[in-house]
């Protein structure tokens, strides 16, 4: 609830004890209406679950959804069928307890589905095994066929349960769904043999005609047009646009297999059921006598052979009454409306006990057989308050229903109530609420109750009548203040009351019942010869409907009321022992149309079915409350003692909290384990106070969060460079130790080559002697002298001491060849004289040396050949010759 109280303006109240004017039916509509047109189909009160049908598919029964609300604490999230479905599966797991989900409302109001959708929810929801696979599935299945054989399209819903169901759900001790019983109340048989306009027969009529091959229909003499079946046709609807007969026929089909009827088992059924639309083709006439006869035997042939029961017998149980005069047995004719009473009597009669034999079987096919203990969640889908225009037997049969199913509503309710307070150590405050108990009683009580008086109508010998009935009444009930007849009303009530009418003041307003057909329909009877017919058949189903025994019981047999009125105290008793949850169910308009809230029809329903009464006993005390741990979990942040922790007792948490926040002492009252808010304001104070906190701690966690999420950020990058950086710094360590591991290897292997550079090439000296042969080739290399006259030569180490003279060698060669290609023949010519001279001249000139290295000149050419031929005169005369020469190289 919490989470809506926040869109409070826009959808309303999740829950009606929070709205301001609690007593006003108007407010109610509005909230109802507020939420209806958001599509928020369902509001609390309290516990107790209002739901509006919406008419069209909602997106909120997915299993999504269901796996939202599994386990979820009951008011955080918004109201919904699962939340109360789950909140008591919880309950009975933790507790070990029963349970019981009561489902009401007037017919279209959304009964049926809503429990369907239960039962899906725990199908989906609850822990299972394989095994119990099938007992889910069963479980599941028991829907189609319950539908196809008491459900029927009326003018107000196009599958219309007619008849009231209550389910056990049954679990181990794990949680487990491990089996199911079904209890049903007082199908509607009259329906088997009359349907008002725009109605239509069961479905299973239908179903199998459209569905059923052509063999089967063959076997069973049927035709598959309906129109053909005086039964299926006074509703003038057989098809229905809603309604897709051939495939439910399939799912009906498949359900049968799962649920374990065998093949003899279905046979027999559709056996009755062709059996049921032969029977009401049956034609009677009246002879001279005018007694009725069977003119034509077609039909009766087919019951005789689907029944297997005797043709001539069953054809004269039709037509006469076996009446005991004294200990004789006379055989009395019928008259043509007797017979066809007779044949409509035979018609509900088999088609009632065998729809109570399907509940039988559909049950043993769920039973659990293991014995240990188990719990058990019940879904009661009953019938709501009916007022129609003409309210008949069956009208007042439900309306009781639902008088005794209100006051277990308000006792059970109350006394939660005041175990509640009790429990909490709240004094209790008396509620002031209508106790319908009244109501109950002039139905139910003993020999003065309504239908006490009737039962002795009916068995008392004499001509008893339904307006002998009506006298009855206003003899022995008349002064109630709840009944009223013409006859006891006043001069105004009086016009709307007819002479055959009865009106019952019901907590739910006024109902006026025809006392026309009470008599015949609380009776029930079938003639005799008709019952031992049917006991003799062949059918397995019909025999186990119509025992022998029941033949020689000469007790007359219960009433319908008094059955009913049974059936309903031992259903009250089965609900008593167990813990309740109510769904009530809306009906939003009359068309079936989806979006359409009809304000004068839902304010009806509301009056009705108690809500108005409902809340009130919620509301008288207080409007709210709360364990103390949720309540300080949600409200903590309002006070600085409390935020962000408190650690003491939850209890005292509150209560600094309440007294921070200015709570007045009639606001409130602290109990054992709870706090009660006694008016909606102040928890809607609370609420806004705490809304605007919320904004205000919004922005400060989103401030941290923020930083926090930019200190991560940063963190992460820091962390991520310190990473990177060290597996730099590694890679770089682990080159520069290669590095130097080489290094160390190249001069260990420098040493070992220089200490035996001087062996023959080996792969010790190898490098090193190669690298000393390339440094010192390299070195020659920028050495190599330049002209002939440089005699320098680096100096060889010893291993090339040979390869370099040999280069020595080939580079003076070369020296004197590129020389002596660049001498010109000029050149060449005075360098010829040049040693001629020097032959002359060695060692007998003074400055030879010096002259050596001076060219020659023109001039002095002459001059030389002039000393040429000087000297050699001089060498044969032995004088001395000393010219200055030119320097030449
Ligand atoms: N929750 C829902 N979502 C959608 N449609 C729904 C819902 N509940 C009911 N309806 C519609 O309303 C129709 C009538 O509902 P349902 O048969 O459950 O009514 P009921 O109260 O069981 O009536 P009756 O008493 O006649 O059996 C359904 O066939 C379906 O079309």
């Amino acid at each position: 609830m919490e989470g809506a109280l926040i869109a409070r303006d826009r959808v309303g109240v999740q829950d009606f004890v929070l709205l301001d004017s609690h007593t006003s039916e108007t407010a109610f509509l509005n909230n109802l209406r507020k939420r209806y047109q958001e599509n928020l189909i369902y509001t609390y009160i309290g516990t107790l679950l209002v739901s509006v049908n919406p008419y069209k598919e909602l997106d909120i029964y997915t299993v999504t959804q269901m796996q939202l609300y599994r386990g979820v604490n009951f008011f955080e999230l918004p109201p919904h069928l699962y939340a109360i479905a789950d909140n008591a599966y919880r309950v009975m797991c933790s507790e070990y307890n029963n349970h019981f989900i009561l489902i009401s409302g007037e017919s279209g109001a959304g009964k049926t589905e809503a429990s369907k959708k239960i039962l899906q929810y725990y199908a989906v929801t609850c822990p299972t095994t394989e095994q119990l696979q099938i007992v889910r599935d069963r479980l599941l299945l028991s829907n189609p066929v319950l539908e196809a054989f008491g459900n029927a399209k009326t003018l107000r819903n196009d599958n219309s349960s007619r008849f009231g169901k209550y389910m056990d759900i049954q679990f181990d001790f794990k949680g487990e769904p491990v089996g199911g019983h079904i209890l049903s109340y007082l199908i509607e048989k009259s329906r088997v043999v009359h349907q008002n306009h725009g109605e239509r027969n069961f479905h299973i009529f239908y179903q199998l005609l459209e569905g059923g091959d052509k063999d089967l229909l063959c076997w069973l003499g049927l035709e598959r047009n309906p129109q053909k079946y005086a039964y299926l046709i006074q509703g003038r609807c057989a098809k229905v646009f809603s309604i897709n007969d051939k495939n439910d026929w399939k799912i009906v089909r498949k359900a049968f297999s799962i649920i374990d009827f065998t093949e003899k088992d279905i046979e027999h059924l559709f056996g009755i059921v062709a059996s049921v639309l032969h029977l009401g083709n049956i034609q009677f006439e009246e002879d001279s006598n005018g007694h009725a006869i069977i003119r034509d035997g077609t039909q009766i042939k087919w019951i005789s052979k689907l029944l297997g029961v005797h043709l001539s017998i069953l054809q004269e149980a039709l037509t006469h009454r076996k009446i005991e005069a004294r200990s004789e047995e006379v055989l009395s004719p019928l008259n043509v409306d007797l017979a066809f009473y007779a044949r409509d009597a035979v018609a509900k009669a088999i088609y009632g006990r065998t729809f109570t034999w399907l509940v039988n079987k559909i049950n043993s096919s769920l039973a659990n057989k293991d014995s240990t203990r188990k719990t058990v969640i019940g879904l009661l889908d009953i019938y709501g308050f009916e007022v129609l225009d003409t309210n008949s037997f069956e009208q007042f049969c439900i309306n009781y229903c639902n008088e005794k199913l209100q006051q277990l509503l308000i006792e059970m309710t109350l006394k939660a109530e005041q175990e509640e307070y009790e429990l909490e150590g709240i004094e209790w405050e008396p509620i002031p609420y209508f106790n319908n108990k009244i109501i109950c009683d002039l139905v139910e009580q003993k020999h003065k109750g309504i239908i006490s008086i009737l039962d002795e109508e009916c068995l008392r010998p004499g001509e008893a009548t339904d307006l002998s009935f009506l006298e009855k009444l206003e003899e022995k009930v008349g002064d109630h203040a709840h009944f009223v007849t013409r006859k006891l009303a006043d001069q105004k009530t009086r016009k709307s009351i007819d002479w055959v009418d009865f009106r019952l003041l019901h907590y739910a307003g006024e109902v006026t019942y025809c006392a026309v057909g009470f008599l015949e329909k609380n009776n029930d009877l079938l003639y005799r010869n008709l019952k031992e017919v049917l006991c003799n058949s062949k059918n397995g189903i019909i025999r186990d409907c119509f025992l022998l025994s029941e033949l020689d019981n000469r007790r007359r047999p219960e009433t319908v009321a008094t059955q009913f009125k049974n059936s309903l105290m031992s259903l009250i008793e089965i609900l008593m022992s167990k813990e309740p949850s109510y769904v009530r169910c809306i009906k939003p308009n009359e068309n079936k149309e989806p979006g359409k809230f009809d304000d004068y029809l839902i304010r009806h329903q509301v009056k009705y079915l108690g809500l108005m009464e409902h809340l009130r006993v919620r509301r008288a005390g207080f409007a709210y409350r709360r364990k103390y741990e949720l309540f300080l979990q949600r409200y903590k942040s309002l006070c600085p003692a409390t935020w962000p922790h408190w650690h003491g007792p939850a209890a005292e948490g509150v209560e600094r909290l309440i007294k921070h926040i200015g709570y007045k002492p009639e606001e409130y009252k602290l109990g054992r384990t709870k706090i009660f808010i006694r008016f909606p304001k102040t928890l809607f104070a609370t609420e806004d106070a705490f809304e605007f906190r919320k904004h205000l701690l919004v922005s400060r966690l989103q401030a941290k969060y923020k930083g926090c999420l930019g200190k991560r950020e940063y963190k992460k990058k820091r962390e991520a460079a310190i990473k990177l950086e060290a597996c730099w710094r590694g890679a770089l360590a682990r080159k520069e130790a290669k590095k130097r591991t080489w290094a160390v290897q190249i001069i260990r292997k420098f040493i070992n080559g220089f200490i035996n550079r001087k062996k023959p090439l080996c792969p010790e000296n190898m490098e090193f002697v190669r690298l000393v042969q390339y440094n010192y080739l390299m070195k020659l290399r920028d050495h190599i002298p330049k002209n002939v006259l440089d005699k320098s030569w680096l100096q060889p180490p010893s291993i090339l001491e040979e390869t370099s003279e040999m280069l020595q060698k080939i580079c003076i060669r070369s020296l004197v060849r590129k020389y002596c290609r660049g001498v010109t023949a000029e050149r060449k010519v005075q360098l010829q004289q040049k040693v001629v001279a020097s032959a002359i001249f060695r060692g007998k000139k003074e400055g030879y040396l010096q002259s050596i290295n001076q060219p020659f000149m023109d001039t002095r050419l002459m001059t030389l050949n002039v000393a040429i031929n000087l000297a050699r005169l001089c060498s044969q005369t032995g004088g001395t010759w000393n010219p200055s020469w030119d320097r030449d190289p």
